[in-house]
């Protein structure tokens, strides 16, 4: 017999908690100079189009999107971050508080938005982000073909002297969309595939943290590893 009246509620209410707290979330936050296109590829991959218009982000915008990985439901928190320096420096703090993962994104057209990521990197380093924390490289503009000053050659040396796998794609380009898609995806398969993440946390508290090595097919640089 199904419970019924205050009893129902009690049970429902216990299934609901219980299903929130099974419900992992993953912090990946989005860094990157003004302009490379940020906004664009989290709005692609949270809402599933391109804006018609964006403004230079301010401290932090907020995206959401539950995806499905092998049964189980996970919740992925996108922090689409300010490239400005007088925008972010309030909170550049938060951005790497418990994250999970990084994407550093450049604009293929426009080769400082490369050499640049090596600050970017370095800012990464200086807030202690551990090294088993997954990074991607993301190249964007790909549609702007006329005008690609970074060639993916170079960008791939890039990405593995730096252990990441490299994307590149176009937040603007409808055809792209499977592959912005994919770089979120391909991250949410890692971090599924890591221990529980609150069991991380205490081994990162104890100091017993693990390496996790990823390996990269130089024939195909958009193969998830997972
Ligand atoms: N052609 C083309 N333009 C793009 C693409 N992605 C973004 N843009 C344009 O690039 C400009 C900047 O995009 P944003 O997403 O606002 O850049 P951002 O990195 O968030 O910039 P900040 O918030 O200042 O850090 C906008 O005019 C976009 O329309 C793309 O894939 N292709
Ligand atoms: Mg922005």
């Amino acid at each position: 017999m199904q419970p019924s009246g205050p009893a129902a509620v009690a049970a429902e209410l216990d299934a609901s908690l219980e299903q929130y707290l099974r419900v992992r979330i993953f912090k990946i936050i989005v860094i990157g100079d003004s302009n490379v296109g940020k906004t664009c590829l989290t709005f692609r991959f949270c809402g599933g189009a391109f804006p018609a218009s964006t403004e230079a982000t301010i401290g932090v915008d907020f995206r959401e999107k539950t995806v499905e990985i092998e049964g189980e439901k996970i919740k992925v928190q996108v922090w689409d971050t300010a490239g400005q320096e007088r925008f972010r420096k309030s909170m550049v703090e938060h951005y790497y508080r418990n994250v999970h993962a990084v994407i550093f994104v450049y604009d293929v057209t426009k080769m400082a938005s490369f050499t640049n990521l090596k600050m970017w990197i370095e800012e990464c380093n200086v807030h202690a982000v551990p090294p088993f924390v997954p990074k991607v490289l993301v190249g964007n503009k790909c549609d702007l073909r006329e005008q690609i000053q970074v060639p993916s050659s170079v960008a791939l040396k890039f990405a593995d002297a730096h252990n990441m796998l490299l994307f590149e794609t176009s937040a603007k380009d409808p055809k792209e969309s499977q592959n912005v898609e994919s770089i979120f995806m391909c991250l949410a398969c890692r971090l599924k595939a890591q221990k529980s993440l609150l069991y991380r946390d205490m081994e990162r508290q104890q100091g017993k943290v693990q390496k996790l090595e990823f390996t990269q097919d130089a024939n195909n640089k958009n193969s998830c590893p997972c």
